[in-house]
């Protein structure tokens, strides 16, 4: 597996507060990476760091091996990298067939969602990614009018138009009810595996991190604490208490489960 973004000695801090403190982190191609941490750790401005929307204060970032720090937004998602916020960006009033078209006409260019959102091309495309995502019953719904679960696919799916080969989401399954978030996962784990999209995503359902993730790793106080296959790192001590919040078995002291405690 070849390395597909490549971060080395970000740092960033706002006032006093370090939200980037030496982050150095290689994401490989065709891996599910996720990201986990307390609130105010860091993850997000790394999302924002490596998509253009924050400039780090030291550091580089290099993406298929192309430095792309200093790159607006729109110019990383050209070279193939997409997001989706823990807000869904969806234009509520509109159907989700609109938002996909949408979404697929903004990859033609700038002018490109002036022309007729309907047209032709557009709407068999947007019907074609929909129905990857099982979204094509709600197609004429209005965005506002869908449960989180759903609008989470929808936003997703707008950043599949995008045609990216890494997409950063953060938070996919955030307020999705408990019932649903396991089959909006699986929704989108095998429309991204399908289409061979490299994925990074903050999570904080461990659940849905042992399942879904090839690696996982541990955001604290903007650093990387800890890095690795998600049976090793979500039985790490440090882990479970610092970040998912329980004792240890046996409050570490032995419980024949801990994995290192990687730094790498
Ligand atoms: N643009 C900004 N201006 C000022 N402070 C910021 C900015 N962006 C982030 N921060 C601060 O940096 C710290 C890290 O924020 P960040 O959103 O990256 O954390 P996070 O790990 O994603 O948290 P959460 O899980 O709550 O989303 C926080 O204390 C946040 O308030």
């Amino acid at each position: 597996m070849s390395v597909l973004l490549s971060a080395r000695g970000l740092r960033i801090a706002f006032g006093g507060l370090k939200a980037a403190d030496g982050i150095d982190l290689d994401v490989m191609e065709g891996e599910f990476l996720a990201i986990i941490g307390p609130n105010g750790a860091g993850k997000t401005t790394f999302i924002n760091m490596a998509t253009g929307y924050l400039r780090p204060q030291a550091g580089s970032i290099t993406y298929d091996g192309q430095p792309i720090l200093g790159l607006k937004p729109r110019r990383i998602v050209k070279a193939g990298i997409a997001r989706s916020f823990q807000l869904p960006q969806l234009f509520t009033e509109h159907t989700v067939l609109e938002n996909a078209a949408l979404a697929i006409a903004a990859r033609a260019g700038p002018w490109a969602p002036l022309a007729p959102l309907l047209q032709r091309r557009f709407r068999a495309e947007a019907e074609e990614l929909l129905d990857r995502f099982g979204l094509l019953p709600l197609a004429d719904r209005r965005a506002d009018a869908l449960n989180e679960g759903a609008r989470k696919l929808a936003d997703i799916a707008m950043a599949v138009a995008l045609k990216p080969r890494l997409l950063l989401m953060d938070e996919p399954t955030s307020g999705v009810a408990s019932a649903e978030k396991m089959a909006v996962v699986e929704t989108l784990t095998r429309v991204l595996r399908d289409s061979r999209v490299t994925a990074v995503f903050v999570e904080h359902d461990m659940e849905v991190v042992a399942r879904f993730a090839d690696r996982v790793a541990v955001w604290g106080q903007g650093k990387i604490m800890a890095l690795g296959p998600p049976q090793q790192i979500l039985n790490d001590p440090a882990v479970l208490r610092d970040v998912i919040g329980v004792a240890p078995v046996g409050d570490g002291a032995g419980t024949g489960k801990e994995g290192a405690h990687a730094a790498t």
